[in-house]
């Protein structure tokens, strides 16, 4: 450029197209920024695709790999599938092969059936013949043994009551045996585990074999006795009572009886006789009690037996007496302790003249006063049993029957009764059950205030004290007077027992106060029933045996004929003259007697 040539326009010139190429440069540069930041931005989206898609490839990636093992295992079941269905089919083919062999077996089967069904069916039809033979015979030989089974009962019936004529006719005593159940005081001191165990004290050793036998089994004893009856320990008061009921019809016939417990202690008497309960416990009841025993069952048949009788014909009175050390205390009255004395009469008949008889009329009545009686009866605990009587019971009940009207004051000059062909009176003979042979007594006939001819018939229900060892019993002082009385008392009953078995001259009844009381029953005509109670343990063996010694002997007394208590002469009879005796005693011949 020339000097002096201004060249600040051309500076400024070229300020402004370096500052316009600035622009262009900054414009650019702008442009190109945006430009980077979009890319930048772009590649941040492309980063993230790339972050997404590598996600998305490694789950494909996954699921590729578990498919692969889904294949695989596919592959693995469809080849274990091939074998079994490989398998399978060789099966289905030796299942065919078998399948078509079965109609082959079937038909092979079925025909061999049919040759079987048809050897039986020739067989049963050659059987059916004999078989419906056989039919016939079995139902023959049923009939057979049902009659030979009917003829048996009837027969053993029929000895029952032929051997219970005989009895009479000899005046046996009737014997039977009751064994009681086992019971917890058998076992005394022994232990619980050994209760009843062989060789143990409450060993059952008294076994019942049948209706008439029982025996006692032990290393040293094998011994069977017979009686009557004897009960097994299930028997029940009903069952037991069912068998002495018969009795009881002949009372209001004329008979005394006289029904006695014996045993030793804890073996099952007041049971028997009265139910079990305390003497101060016991409850009389209006209705009958399955419980109940002897003595509220035979007042309820005695009522039951009056009832079919005409009204006011027959009267009932009751009389509970003990004999407590060798001493007769009437339970009855206001004072117990007073002694009593034994009216014998002329004719050996036997009386308490100074106790107390009540009248009553019901079962209940009867079982008041015997209640009564039960609360003052000596009892007390010994080591055997914690109620143990004390005593010997007597509960009597005596009946008075108006006789028949043939006795009567119009009728006895030149009796004209109709008599049978062996002399009996046929008015007589309708009141039931008069044995043939049997004798009449007049001791107990009398006339009642209106001076009608009555009979008196009494039926005695004893409970015996028990007989026992005094070491078992373990009782000292007072209790072993008691024990030594009862005792006494009860080897006297066998001793008169043995005098009468043997026929001897002098029979001991005096020798006690029981035997003395008990004599018209036990030596005279009295229908007399000893109820043997037994305990079945082995600590009681010794007692058993004698018992069962006791009721063996009882048996073999033979009294004679029993006697009816019915006047021997009406004539004799002063009816007349009523103030003169209310007790007439006739000894002339009895009109009516087979005699
Ligand atoms: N057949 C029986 N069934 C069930 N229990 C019985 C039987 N016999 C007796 N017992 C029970 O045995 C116990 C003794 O009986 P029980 O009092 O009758 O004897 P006992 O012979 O009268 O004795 P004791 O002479 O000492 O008075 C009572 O608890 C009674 O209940």
């Amino acid at each position: 450029m020339p000097l002096g040539i201004d060249r600040s326009h051309f500076y400024e010139e070229k300020v402004k197209h370096i500052e316009k190429s600035n622009r262009v440069k900054d414009e650019r540069i702008g442009s190109l920024e945006t430009e980077n930041a979009m890319l930048y931005l772009k590649l941040a989206q492309l980063r993230g695709a790339l972050q997404h898609t590598r996600q998305e490839s490694i789950e494909i990636h996954e699921q590729f790999e578990d498919e692969s093992r889904f294949r695989k295992s596919v592959a693995e079941s469809a080849f274990k599938f091939k074998q079994e269905l490989d398998n399978i089919k060789k099966d289905m083919q030796s299942v065919q092969s078998a399948a078509k062999e079965i109609p082959k077996q079937f038909n092979e089967q079925v025909q061999h059936a049919n040759s079987v069904v048809q050897r039986h069916k020739m067989a049963f039809q050659s059987q059916s013949s004999s078989l419906s033979e056989l039919q016939e015979r079995l139902a023959h030989m049923e009939l057979t043994l049902h009659d030979v089974t009917d003829r048996h009962a009837k027969e053993k019936k029929r000895r029952q009551e032929l051997h219970n004529t005989l009895m009479e006719l000899r005046g046996n005593i009737r014997v039977h045996c009751r064994v009681r159940p086992l019971m917890d005081f058998d076992r005394g001191q022994e232990d619980m585990s050994s209760f009843g165990r062989q060789g143990a004290k409450s060993e059952v050793v008294v076994h019942f074999v049948d209706d008439e036998n029982v025996c006692v089994r032990t290393t040293k004893h094998n011994k069977v006795f017979e009686y009557e009856r004897v009960y097994d320990m299930t028997e029940t008061q009903n069952g037991l009572f069912d068998e002495v009921q018969p009795m009881l019809t002949s009372l209001l016939d004329g008979y005394n009886i006289c029904i006695m417990a014996y045993g030793q202690t804890g073996s099952g008497k007041t049971h028997t006789m009265l139910g079990s309960h305390k003497n101060e416990d016991y409850c009389p009841t209006r209705e009958p009690h399955p419980d109940e025993g002897v003595i509220p069952r035979a007042a309820r048949e005695l009522f039951r037996l009056t009832s079919e009788k005409q009204k006011g014909t027959h009267t009932v009175e009751v009389s509970v007496v003990e004999i407590y050390n060798n001493d007769i205390r009437d339970l009855l009255s206001h004072d117990p302790n007073i002694k009593h004395d034994i009216n014998t009469g002329q004719d050996n008949s036997i009386s308490l003249p100074t106790i107390i008889s009540k009248q009553v009329d019901t079962v209940y009545d009867v079982m008041c006063l015997v209640q009564h009686g039960l609360c003052t009866r000596r009892e007390s605990a010994t080591l055997v049993h914690e109620h143990s009587s004390r005593s010997h019971l007597v509960v009597t009940l005596t009946v008075i029957s108006q006789a028949p009207s043939f006795f009567s004051k119009n009728s006895v000059p030149g009796d004209t009764t109709p008599r049978d062909s062996k002399g009996r009176s046929s008015s007589l003979s309708s009141s039931g059950s008069m044995p043939s042979g049997s004798m009449w007594q007049s001791n107990d006939f009398s006339t009642n205030s209106a001076g009608q001819a009555v009979i008196k018939t009494k039926l005695q229900l004893v409970d015996l004290a028990g007989s026992e060892c005094v070491g078992m019993s373990g009782v000292k002082g007072q209790a072993l007077r008691e024990t030594a009385n009862i005792n006494k008392s009860l080897s006297a009953l066998a001793d008169v027992l043995g005098a009468l078995a043997e026929h001897r001259a002098h029979v001991p009844y005096r020798n006690t106060r029981l035997t003395h009381l008990l004599q018209d029953s036990i030596g005279g005509d009295a229908k007399l029933l000893i109820l043997l109670c037994v305990a079945p343990a082995q600590r009681y063996i010794t007692e058993s045996l004698q018992s069962l010694g006791f009721g063996a002997r009882a048996r073999q007394v033979q009294r004679g004929q029993t006697k009816r208590r019915l006047p021997s002469s009406a004539e004799k009879v002063s009816l007349d003259t009523p103030k003169n005796s209310r007790s007439i005693s006739v000894t002339g011949p009895p009109p009516f007697s087979q005699r």
